[in-house]
């Protein structure tokens, strides 16, 4: 597994201009996207996250809070669709183009879960160092909300998180980084998950935290009596009693950007 920051000098391979342009263009669909839902939320395509992350490298901040390279935070991506007669054609993965935005991660497994009945909730977990994982979620079928929840002892924005619907319709990916807890929950029945990690699977690893510990004040939409869980997820230690699995190093780390996404 690897998050690693391209050089400099690399990247700077057109006029400044060309990326205040692009992050400019990203910014107005972000203010869009606020306006209609009320919240500040990050969508677009792999694309433009290079285009953006090119104006962020040449010293331009924006308000979006986003900084691209070792410092991964949670973040969408929304591959395109082309449509035709026959249905749509879509690169739902693409290595180079989130390397162009600075996200270089390895991933070596490929995950599909299926589950039956609307209100499953699979989470919240992640995979102790050596074993941590990134993971990159999409949905096939049906529709989830999904939670990534910051873990990193000394983080500002620890034990808080941010959800994010993501369905077969909007077609959205979340890219869930080591360091978070991610849990899910099913919005419909017969629902189809599929996520890249970037470590294998190791069951000494596989760690978990309460799902509805209420110190997260994680909003699931559903009581624990409705919801359809593991046995597994009903036993997961509180935010309190979690070992300190992650250091944040403010050196490297961002905070959560908290209502980043919706
Ligand atoms: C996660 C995983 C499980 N398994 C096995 C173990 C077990 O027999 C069966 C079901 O495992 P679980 O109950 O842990 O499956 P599940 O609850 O779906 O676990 C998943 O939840 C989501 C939220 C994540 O973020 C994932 O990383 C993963 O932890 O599949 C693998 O063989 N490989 C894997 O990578």
């Amino acid at each position: 597994m690897s998050v690693n920051r391209k050089p400099r000098a690399a990247r700077q391979d057109k006029p400044v201009a060309f990326y205040e342009q692009a992050a400019s263009t990203f910014l107005q669909r972000t203010r869009a996207t606020a306006g209609r839902d009320g919240l500040v939320a990050h969508r677009f395509t792999l694309a433009d996250l290079a285009k953006c992350c090119h104006a962020f490298r040449n010293g331009r901040e924006h308000e979006t809070g986003f900084r691209p390279g070792n410092d991964v935070n949670p973040f969408i991506v929304i591959p395109k669709k082309h449509g035709d007669a026959r249905g749509f054609f879509s690169e739902t993965y693409k290595k180079s183009q989130l390397e162009a935005a600075g996200v270089s991660i390895d991933f070596v497994q490929d995950n599909h879960a299926f589950s039956a009945a609307k209100h499953t909730v699979r989470g919240l977990h992640f995979q102790t160092p050596p074993f941590a994982q990134h993971k990159l979620v999409r949905v096939t079928r049906g529709a989830i909300l999904d939670v990534a929840v910051d873990i990193r002892c000394g983080s500002p924005t620890y034990g808080q998180h941010v959800c994010a619907t993501i369905s077969a319709d909007n077609w959205r990916q979340i890219l869930v980084p080591a360091g978070f807890a991610h849990g899910l929950i099913t919005l419909e029945p017969e629902t189809e998950v599929l996520y890249k990690v970037s470590a294998n699977y190791a069951p000494d690893h596989d760690k978990g935290l309460l799902w509805n510990d209420p110190d997260l004040g994680i909003d699931w939409g559903v009581a624990e009596a409705d919801a359809h869980l593991s046995d597994k997820d009903r036993t997961h230690p509180r935010l309190k009693d979690l070992p300190q699995f992650f250091q944040f190093d403010p050196e490297k780390d961002l905070p959560l950007v908290l209502n980043s996404i919706s």
